[in-house]
């Protein structure tokens, strides 16, 4: 596991440490934190079977900070979003963008348009997700006839998020914001695989968070990247079986062969990556990131 300090970012506190992203609030004059921005770093980190990694991936933060701004233009006529600037400090050029503080809904607000991990263990149990119920006959990797509000709950670090029935969201939220919520999460991801699907990529699954700012809900967090999202290349989707990853597939394949000597069920920290697992998976971030957009990292 990577036990290192937080980066010491010039004119910002350190707030809060996620297992791949981190928070800082900006310094005013007399040295205060304030408290209507945030700074959210994304960092090289790669987490996997629940595991931070060691080994970090070259540019991964840069180019899903990227990634997640070039959607938050392409949504913006969906739902408004929580960016304020991408004028940041040199140490994290490019990887971090400086936000609007809102209050944040206590509801991770999950959409899938294809069906697996948590969601078809759900549907195999009771041919239900999400208290929803779906055709029979549907398998591992099955696109659903349209995507699926499944919520859940905002679980602390390290632990797995818990289901939350659509009523429990009402109860939480209310019942208008939980309606509000939970269209635009499916609207995103619906329109996140319209762009996608031309492009190579189906986004099976995505994760996003709203705050409000006074009564406006407002898209914050990261959106529709590989981090929040499962990102699947689309001319490998065979329902049936657990589809290969676009980003993560080289770091399972080589966690789970002989070569790297772990044992996933062992509950010990994964190995270090070789140089080629690093490398092979730094270049589909970017591969997504230019498919996606068109746009040549840098
Ligand atoms: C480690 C990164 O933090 C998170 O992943 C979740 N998180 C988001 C906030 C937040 N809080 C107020 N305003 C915002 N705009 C945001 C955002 N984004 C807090 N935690």
């Amino acid at each position: 596991m990577t036990s290192s300090q937080p980066l010491t970012v010039p004119g910002y506190a350190h707030v809060y440490s996620g297992k791949v992203r981190d928070l800082y609030a900006p310094l005013d004059d007399s040295g205060t934190p304030r408290n209507d921005q945030l700074l959210l770093v994304a960092s090289d980190r790669l987490s996997a079977y629940d595991f931070v990694l060691d080994t970090p991936i070259p540019d991964k933060g840069a180019v899903l900070t990227q990634l997640s701004l070039w959607w938050f233009e392409r949504l913006e006529d969906l739902v408004p979003n929580h960016v304020v600037s991408t004028d940041v400090p040199d140490v994290v050029a490019g990887r971090a963008v400086l936000v609007k503080r809102l209050a944040m809904l206590p509801v991770e607000c999950v959409a899938r348009a294809y069906l697996t991990g948590g969601g078809l263990n759900e549907y195999l149990a009771d041919g239900h997700v999400s208290g929803i119920a779906l055709p029979e006959g549907l398998v591992d990797g099955s696109r659903l006839p349209e995507p699926v509000f499944t919520p859940s709950t905002k679980a602390p670090m390290g632990e797995h998020d818990q289901p939350m029935p659509y009523a429990a969201v009402e109860a939480e939220i209310g019942a208008p914001l939980a309606s509000r919520v939970r269209d635009l999460t499916t609207a995103i991801l619906a329109r996140g695989n319209e762009i996608a699907a031309e492009r190579g990529i189906l986004i099976a699954d995505t994760k996003v968070e709203f705050g409000l700012d006074g009564d406006d809900v407002v898209l914050a967090d990261e959106v529709l990247t590989p981090d929040s999202s499962r990102f699947w290349p689309a001319d490998l989707w065979e329902p049936g079986h657990p589809q290969p990853s676009y980003d993560k597939q080289f770091v399972r394949e080589w966690l789970t062969s002989s070569a790297s000597g772990w044992d996933k069920a062992s509950g010990e920290a994964p190995p270090d990556l070789p140089e080629d697992v690093i490398a092979q998976t730094r270049a589909k971030y970017v591969e997504a990131y230019e498919r996606l957009t068109g746009r040549t990292f840098s």
